[in-house]
């Protein structure tokens, strides 16, 4: 049996059985398995599975990337064109984009990285366009039915984006959101999610030890049990702090390889449909509704790009001048102290500082406070660094 039929085998079973309290345990097991093999489906070094995720080489530039995912012909490329100048060819014939293609786009200052992706192939695996060598793996939704869904490995570039836009075509079915959702679920990409609170500590001896500081609503000790004998874990201390805590959340921690990006659905087209149609989808959380062809709305989608990148732009202010307010240096949230912003601007100059100056929100007072290296800047703070 290939690893493809063991998931669908597993997705049937699971789908036949009722959750309560005598299945929860099995369940769990099943649902260890099913991670295990689509594991093996998108790493096929950890044992057989189907083709491996060959991505495309992209350089990296700017500060940050947003990648472009959705189904052929959505308008990935026009808003791509549009964005950035950059020509990514544009077409109604679908697959018309082959390759990645990068451009960059500046806002606020910030050299925003773009990737035009492929689209991704739903439908027989028969590697239109571009052959095998471009498909990552081949998937199964979700849903009660299983159905085959090759993809075109959007994976491993999706997987380093800072940012995922889901572009969806508004006149085409909106079942298409939850199957490109649960193809980059399938992948381990989790959108719009943080990592799970949940702790496993592996100890020497002492069985399973299971502790919450919330309610167990979504999961059951049985089922916790199960998915650890699953991954042969005997002995582990299991802390969960997470509210309504899962099998698949707890499957994510020990699995560990899963990356949490955020994602934003694009939802293209909006000259085509009527003001009550457009209504409805501002119902729909994460997403901004655009016309790429028409130029609609693309200003509140950069906003909220930018809101979503969580970037951190720092001003340096030379010694008795005024800042540089015309280029900042932008740093990711969780790597932004006066030593990361140092090293953004040359290797040496952390060496050489005596002390800095911050003005702005990190800083403790109006006329600025002298900080060290380990300080955390904050978006729009000035800095001077005072030389040894
Ligand atoms: N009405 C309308 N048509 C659009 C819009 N954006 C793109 N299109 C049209 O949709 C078709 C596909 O556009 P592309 O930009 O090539 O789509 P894509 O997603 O890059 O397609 P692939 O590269 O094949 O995956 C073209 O005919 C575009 O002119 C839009 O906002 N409104
Ligand atoms: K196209
Ligand atoms: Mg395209």
């Amino acid at each position: 049996m290939t690893t493809v039929q063991k998931i669908k085998e597993i997705e049937d079973e699971m789908a036949r059985t009722q959750k309560n309290k005598a299945t929860s345990y099995h369940l769990g097991q099943l649902k260890a398995k099913l991670a295990k093999l689509r594991h093996e489906l998108i790493d096929p070094k950890s044992g057989g599975g189907g083709g491996g995720g060959i991505g495309f080489d992209v350089a990296r530039t700017g500060v940050a990337s947003v990648g472009f995912v959705g189904f052929p012909s959505v308008g990935k490329s026009t808003l791509m064109t549009r964005l950035t100048g950059t020509h990514s060819e544009v077409s109604e014939i679908e697959f018309t984009t082959l390759t990645t293609v990068p451009g960059t786009l500046k806002v606020h200052g910030a050299p925003i990285q773009i990737l035009d992706l492929p689209g991704i192939i739903e439908g027989a695996n028969d590697g239109r366009g571009r052959g095998r060598q471009v498909i990552a793996g081949i998937f199964f939704s979700n849903s009660q039915k299983p159905q085959r869904l090759p993809i075109i490995p959007s994976e491993p570039v999706a997987r380093t984006c800072n940012l995922i836009f889901i572009i969806l075509d508004v006149l085409k079915p909106l079942g298409d959101k939850k199957i490109i959702e649960s193809e980059l679920e399938g992948f381990g990409i989790r959108l719009n999610k943080k990592p799970p609170a949940i702790i496993v500590r592996k100890k020497d001896k002492g069985g399973i030890a299971i502790t919450n500081t919330v309610p167990l609503t979504s999961i059951d000790h049985d089922e916790i049990k199960a998915i650890l004998s699953e991954y042969k874990i005997a002995n582990a201390d299991v802390a969960i702090r997470q509210p309504n805590a899962t099998a698949d959340d707890l499957v994510d921690i020990i699995e560990g390889n899963r990356v949490y990006i955020p994602a934003i659905y694009v939802l293209n087209k909006i000259d085509a449909i009527s003001i009550e149609e457009l209504d409805l989808l501002y119902k729909i959380p994460h997403s901004v509704p655009i016309s790429s062809k028409e130029w609609l709305n693309v200003d509140e989608l950069i906003e909220r790009m930018w809101h979503d990148l969580d970037l951190v732009r720092v001003y340096t202010k030379p010694r008795g001048a005024a800042p540089d307010y015309s280029a900042p240096v932008v740093l990711r949230q969780g790597k932004c102290t006066v030593q990361d912003f140092c090293n953004a601007i040359h290797k040496e100059i952390a060496k050489q500082m005596k002390y800095a100056i911050v003005w702005g929100s990190s800083a403790k007072h109006a006329r600025g406070q002298k900080v060290g290296l380990d300080h955390v800047l904050e978006d729009e703070d000035v800095v001077h660094i005072a030389k040894k």
